[in-house]
C-alpha cells in the first residue's frame, strides 16, 4: 500500500471537524477518527448529558411546585422514550456530518481507523494505511480514566461513554467520583428514578470549585441522593441476579459494600496522547499526558514549535470544555490560513457550568486562589443569596447564591461563582465584564437591570463589593 498524501490531516472529528473551512476547498483533507464521528461532546458528552439533565430536572418540579402551593403530581419518567429521543437526534447529526464530510465534499476523506504517529508528518492507521501531510492538527481529545481495581471490566460497570445508552433505568446506581460528570449523572439518574449512591474520596464534591459553592452543593446533593464520602473503591464483584457488589475502603481499615445494578466510574479523563505514539514524533508532553502547545497552538518538540504540527481541545488544553476546544479550533483555523499573521490564544477567563440541581456556574478565580494571587487585604468578596432579591422571594429560594470576588483597588472582577436557578445564563454578563475589563461599579450602575428579574442577584452582588466608586449613579 503506497503512502497517501494530503495537504491537511485532522486527527479527531470533534472540534477538529470545524477546521474544514472553504480555504481548504482546493486542497486534500483527511479527517481521521476511529470513534463515532463528531467526537465526545456530540455523541457522549455535553449534548446528550444536557438532553438528559433537562427532563431529569423537570422531575423535581412537582415537589418545588408543592412548596409554593401548586399540585402537579409526578407519574415517573420514561427512560427508554427519553433515551431514544435523545439518540435519534444525536446519532442522525453524527451520521449526517460523516456523510457530508466523506461523500458530500470531494476534497475531504474520512478515515475511520485508529492512527499513530510513525514520523513527524506521518500517521499509520490500524489497517496499515500510511498518511502524510505537511500540516497535521491533533484534536484527539480525552477518554475516561479507569481505576486499576479488579472488576472494572464487568458489563455492569460503565463510564460516561456507555451509561446513557443502557437498556433500562438502573434501579440502583453507584456513582464513583465527585467531579462534573459524577455530579451531573447522580442528578440525572436520581431525577429519573434510580436509587443513587455517590461515593467520593474527599469530603466535598466539586472540589475544584470555590469552597462556598462546593460546601453548599455537597450538602444539597446529600439531600437528593445517598452520598458517601471518604471511601475509595477496592474491587467490584459479581452478585446474584446480575447485580454487582462494589467494595469500598474507608479510613482506619473500615470497609463498605454496596450492591448495584450499574456502576458509573467518573474519576476524571485522560488525554489520548498514548493512543497516538506522540513520542514517535518527538512531541513534548506535560506530566498529565497532555501535548504541549505554544500560544499559537503549535505543537512543541524540545520546547520548540514543530513546523506544520498543531493541536487543539482536550488533548492539549488544561480545560476539558467544549467551548474551549472550539475556541482553540478557531485559533488553529486562522493560523493555518494566515501563517504571516499568527493569532495567540489569549481569551479571558474560562467559564464552566455544572448542570445539576441546583445548577452551578463559575469563571475566574476562587476566593482561595484570589487570596494567594492578590493577598487577603486586596480583595473584596460578596455573597448575595437569591433569597434576598425579589425574584428569589417569588421562588421562595433558600439555597441559591452569587459570590463575587473583586480587586479592591481597581474594581476589576476576579471571580464569579453562582449556584441556583439559571446560573449558567446569569453568569454571562459577569464573564463579559471580566473579558472586556469593565469594573464592577460601572457594571452595576452603568446600565439598567430589569426589575424584578433574577439578574438583580448579580446587580446586588456587584453593589455589595467594596470597590472604587465609578461616579455612575
Ligand atoms: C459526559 C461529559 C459531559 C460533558 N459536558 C460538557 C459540557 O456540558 N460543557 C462543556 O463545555 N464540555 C463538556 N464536556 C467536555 C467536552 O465534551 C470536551 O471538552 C470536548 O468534547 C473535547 O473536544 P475535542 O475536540 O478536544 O475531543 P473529542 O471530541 O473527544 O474528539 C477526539 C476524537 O479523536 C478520536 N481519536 C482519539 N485518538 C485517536 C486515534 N489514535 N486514532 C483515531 N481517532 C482518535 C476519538 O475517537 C474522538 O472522536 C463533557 C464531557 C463529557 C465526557
Ligand atoms: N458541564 C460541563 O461543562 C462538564 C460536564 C462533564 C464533564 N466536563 C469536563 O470533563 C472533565 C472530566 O470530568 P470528571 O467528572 O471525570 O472529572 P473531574 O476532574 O471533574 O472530577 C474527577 C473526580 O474523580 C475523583 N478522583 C480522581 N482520581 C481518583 C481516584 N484515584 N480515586 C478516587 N477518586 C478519584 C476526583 O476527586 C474528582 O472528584 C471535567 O473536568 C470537565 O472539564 C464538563
Amino acid at each position: 500500500m503506497g503512502t497517501e498524501t494530503f495537504d491537511l490531516i485532522i486527527l479527531g472529528s470533534g472540534s477538529g471537524n470545524s477546521l474544514v473551512t472553504p480555504y481548504w476547498d482546493d486542497r486534500r483533507v483527511a479527517i481521521v477518527d476511529s470513534g463515532t464521528f463528531g467526537g465526545t461532546c456530540l455523541n457522549r458528552g455535553c449534548i446528550p448529558t444536557k438532553m438528559f439533565a433537562y427532563p431529569a430536572a423537570l422531575s423535581a418540579v412537582p415537589a418545588e411546585a408543592a412548596r409554593l402551593g401548586v399540585d402537579l403530581g409526578f407519574g415517573g419518567a420514561d427512560w427508554t422514550g427519553i433515551r431514544d429521543r435523545i439518540f435519534a437526534r444525536v446519532d442522525a447529526i453524527s451520521a449526517g456530518g460523516l456523510h457530508y464530510r466523506d461523500v458530500g465534499l470531494e476534497h475531504t476523506t474520512v478515515i475511520t481507523e485508529e492512527s499513530r504517529f510513525t514520523g513527524t508528518h506521518q500517521l499509520t492507521t490500524s489497517g496499515g494505511r500510511v498518511l502524510e501531510a505537511e500540516t497535521i492538527v491533533v484534536a484527539a481529545g480525552s477518554r475516561p480514566a479507569l481505576p486499576d481495581v479488579p472488576g472494572v471490566d464487568r458489563p455492569q460497570v460503565h463510564t460516561s461513554d456507555t451509561i446513557m445508552r443502557v437498556p433500562r433505568l438502573p434501579e440502583r446506581l453507584v456513582v464513583l467520583g465527585g467531579g462534573f460528570i459524577a455530579a451531573e449523572f447522580a442528578a440525572i439518574f436520581s431525577g429519573l428514578g434510580s436509587s443513587v449512591v455517590q461515593v467520593n474520596r474527599s469530603p466535598r464534591l466539586l472540589r475544584g470549585h470555590d469552597a462556598t459553592i462546593s460546601e453548599r452543593f455537597t450538602e444539597l446533593a446529600s439531600q437528593q441522593w445517598d452520598l458517601r464520602t471518604g471511601w475509595i473503591v477496592s474491587r467490584i464483584e459479581d452478585g446474584p441476579d446480575g447485580w454487582v457488589t462494589v467494595h469500598l475502603d474507608g479510613a482506619a481499615g473500615a470497609t463498605l459494600e454496596l450492591d448495584a445494578d450499574a456502576v458509573l466510574i467518573a474519576q476524571g479523563r485522560v488525554p489520548n496522547t498514548d493512543r497516538l505514539d506522540a513520542a514517535a514524533a518527538g512531541l513534548d508532553l506535560r506530566n498529565d499526558g497532555r501535548l504541549c502547545v505554544d500560544e499559537y497552538q503549535r505543537l512543541l518538540a524540545g520546547g520548540q514549535p514543530v513546523p506544520g504540527l498543531w493541536a487543539l481541545g482536550d488533548i492539549s488544553s488544561p480545560h476539558q470544555l467544549k467551548h474551549v476546544a472550539n475556541h482553540d479550533q478557531r485559533i488553529v483555523a486562522h493560523n493555518l490560513e494566515h501563517p504571516e499573521d499568527l493569532r495567540a490564544n489569549t481569551l479571558g477567563p474560562v467559564p464552566a457550568a455544572v448542570f445539576t440541581r441546583p445548577q452551578i456556574a463559575s469563571a475566574g478565580l476562587t476566593e482561595e486562589q484570589a487570596v494567594i494571587e492578590y493577598g487577603r487585604d486586596r480583595i473584596s468578596v460578596k455573597v448575595q443569596d437569591y433569597g434576598d432579591v425579589a425574584y428569589g422571594w417569588a421562588m421562595e429560594d433558600a439555597t441559591g447564591l452569587c459570590k463575587l470576588i473583586a480587586d479592591r483597588q481597581t474594581g476589576q472582577l476576579l471571580g464569579a461563582h453562582l449556584m441556583g436557578h439559571e446560573a449558567p445564563n446569569l453568569i454571562q454578563p459577569l464573564v463579559q465584564a471580566m473579558s472586556f475589563g469593565v469594573d464592577t461599579h460601572s457594571m452595576a450602575r452603568g446600565q439598567y437591570w430589569i426589575h424584578p428579574a433574577l439578574s438583580e442577584v448579580v446587580e446586588n452582588a456587584l453593589l455589595g463589593l467594596d470597590v472604587p466608586d465609578s461616579g455612575r449613579l
